[in-house]
């Protein structure tokens, strides 16, 4: 036990000394120091009564007596409220800017596949796609590179939306669900020019001002915005939030990164680096290089340094990543003494089976749940289409299940998502997709088809229920070899209890029949699916084939 503690000590000196979340209480807004009353009020209307233990341990170190001297790193578990942890000392100390201008920019992954074949680039392969293929199979191939995420960006904008308008301050998305027309007339603002008078473009550019000053982005559109917006700026820049910092940090994007730390240095310290060795070609001709001192501070306060806040529920303790990341002086909060923990109110199940028996005890586990909401994980985009074909064979259940994953079309996903929100379906199948970030309201199940292959993976699945303090379930499906395998697993989020959930045998020999015909008509379905996509793949290279030839021929 010592050596595995002495394993899990971080490398970083200031990581073993962190600020204990747990110790921190709920503390009503009443009592909250320094809460603006107009905030006070747009918490209230969002049904918010007090602040949750992280939400008050960040108001310390920044509104409090931290006043945001140090960047935070902030390892919570899923559902403590981190996002208005970060949201709600932002939008106080902005409360008081006089002039409107891009200061706080918050940043999430996405690998929505959907939005980025929207933009005819893949982020999988960066290789540019042609208009000739269907956008599912697209998803097809570059699916292989990794498993999707999908992070739902719009409810982090809808967390500063709802206190931002309070104090006078504006909120952008810009995460490529729009056009990048619209996404551009939204965050930038551009003088009213009158009918028959010449401009001068210089001139124009100076008039060109931010229409925000919270801006929320994905690491692929930001950069779009940072190469070719025009008026699109980060020189006032006071705080960058990076959430979900280790899938962030896992994979350059654009080197995103490197090129905001490097926008947002003072001209003291650009002098001293050689932009050119990491930089976008595209950079060069920026000239948003901010200028040292007051600029970035707001009233009478200057405050001349980019503040940082990275947080997630399985935040990195990898020296070399976080080192990405040139924090200041960092502190680091996380809850209790291991380094990986599950909500408090999460109760975790396992239910023992033989692996061709799984969908059957699947089924009995669903039938018994009823009405609740549930997420079913399983381990790829193959496995859930199949899987939510199977079940939906199943005449038996009387629940509505739908197919969440990253073969589908975005717009799909979303209506998907609304009717599961509002309950309209009671069972979304899932890959990983939806493992990060998703809050979807009375999810009382979560379940693990397929074994989750690591902790992190575990803890994002099961972070979709027990929120907020809420109490929930997480059933996973094992085979009686892969118990204890299970059991060390649970172990890095010291988790010890895990107790068997039974099913009766007699109820599985119950649903062997119906199962039978369902495993026919699944077998049929796949069958005309996979006739379906070779007559299309067939017309598509047809169509390659002429449209080279006809090039040829030019
Ligand atoms: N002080 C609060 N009082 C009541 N509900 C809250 C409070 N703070 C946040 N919530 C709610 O708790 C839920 C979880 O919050 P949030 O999404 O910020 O969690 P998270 O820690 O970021 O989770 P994840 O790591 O899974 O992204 C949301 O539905 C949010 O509305």
């Amino acid at each position: 036990m010592e050596e595995a503690k002495k394993k899990s000590m971080p490398v970083l000196p200031w990581m073993r000394s962190p600020v204990d979340v747990s110790l921190f209480e709920d503390c009503p807004l009443d009592h909250l120091p320094c809460l603006d009353p107009r905030l006070k009020v747009a918490l209230q209307n969002m049904g918010i009564s007090s602040l949750f233990p992280v939400q008050v341990a960040v108001w310390q170190e920044t509104i409090g007596p931290g006043l945001f001297e140090r960047d935070l790193c902030i390892n919570s578990p899923t559902g403590s409220g981190k996002t208005l942890s970060y949201a709600l000392p932002i939008v106080q100390t902005l409360s008081n800017r006089a002039v409107r201008c891009l200061r706080a920019l918050v940043v999430l992954p996405t690998r929505d596949l959907a939005l980025q074949v929207n933009s005819a680039r893949c982020i999988y392969c960066c290789k540019n796609i042609f208009g000739l293929i269907a956008d599912h199979w697209i998803a097809e191939m570059c699916v292989q590179f990794d498993s999707l995420l999908f992070i739902s960006l719009p409810q982090v904008k809808d967390v500063f939306a709802a206190i931002a308008p309070a104090v006078g301050l504006s909120v952008g998305l810009a995460v490529g669900q729009s056009s990048i027309a619209d996404e551009i007339s939204e965050l930038i603002k551009r003088p009213k020019l009158e009918a028959g008078i010449c401009y001068d473009p210089e001139d124009l550019l100076q008039e060109l001002q931010s229409a925000v000053d919270i801006l929320v982005a994905t690491p692929g559109r930001l950069m779009d915005h940072i190469n070719a917006t025009r008026g699109f700026t980060l020189e006032h820049l006071c705080y960058l939030v990076v959430d979900e910092t280790d899938r962030l940090l896992r994979e350059a994007y654009q080197a995103w990164l490197p090129t905001v730390l490097q926008l947002t240095r003072s001209d003291n310290e650009n002098r001293f680096s050689d932009a050119s060795t990491f930089l976008p070609s595209a950079f060069g001709s920026l000239k948003t290089i901010r200028r040292c001192g007051v600029e970035r501070g707001f009233k009478d306060k200057p405050n001349p340094r980019l503040v940082k806040m990275v947080l997630s529920a399985t935040l990195t303790q990898d020296p070399n990543k976080l080192a990405q990341l040139d924090l200041h002086h960092p502190l680091f909060l996380t809850t209790g003494e291991t380094r990986y923990k599950l909500p408090e109110r999460l109760e975790s199940y396992k239910l023992i089976c033989e692996s061709k028996l799984k969908p059957l005890y699947l089924v009995a586990l669903l039938q018994s749940l009823g009405e609740e909401k549930c997420i079913v994980f399983t381990s790829s985009v193959e496995s859930t289409h199949r899987l939510c074909t199977l079940l939906n064979h199943f005449g038996e259940l009387r629940i509505k299940i739908k197919e969440y994953s990253g073969l589908q079309r975005q717009s799909v996903r979303s209506k998907t998502l609304k009717a599961f929100r509002e309950g309209k379906i009671q069972v979304l199948v899932s890959s990983d997709a939806m493992t990060r970030g998703m809050d979807v309201e009375g999810v009382n199940n979560v379940v693990n088809y397929d074994k989750p292959a690591y902790i992190k993976t575990y803890i994002h699945r099961a972070g979709r229920t027990a929120r907020a303090g809420q109490l929930g379930r997480c059933f996973t499906l094992l085979h009686k070899d892969e118990v204890k395998r299970f059991k060390k697993l649970l172990q890095k989020a010291d988790n010890d209890s895990c107790p068997v959930h039974s099913i009766p045998s007699s109820l599985i020999e119950s649903l062997r029949p119906v199962y039978k015909s369902a495993l026919d008509k699944l077998k049929e379905t796949v069958e005309s699916e996979a006739h379906r996509k070779r007559t299309i793949g067939f017309k598509l290279s047809r169509m390659g084939k002429g449209r080279v030839t006809g090039r040829a021929k030019q």
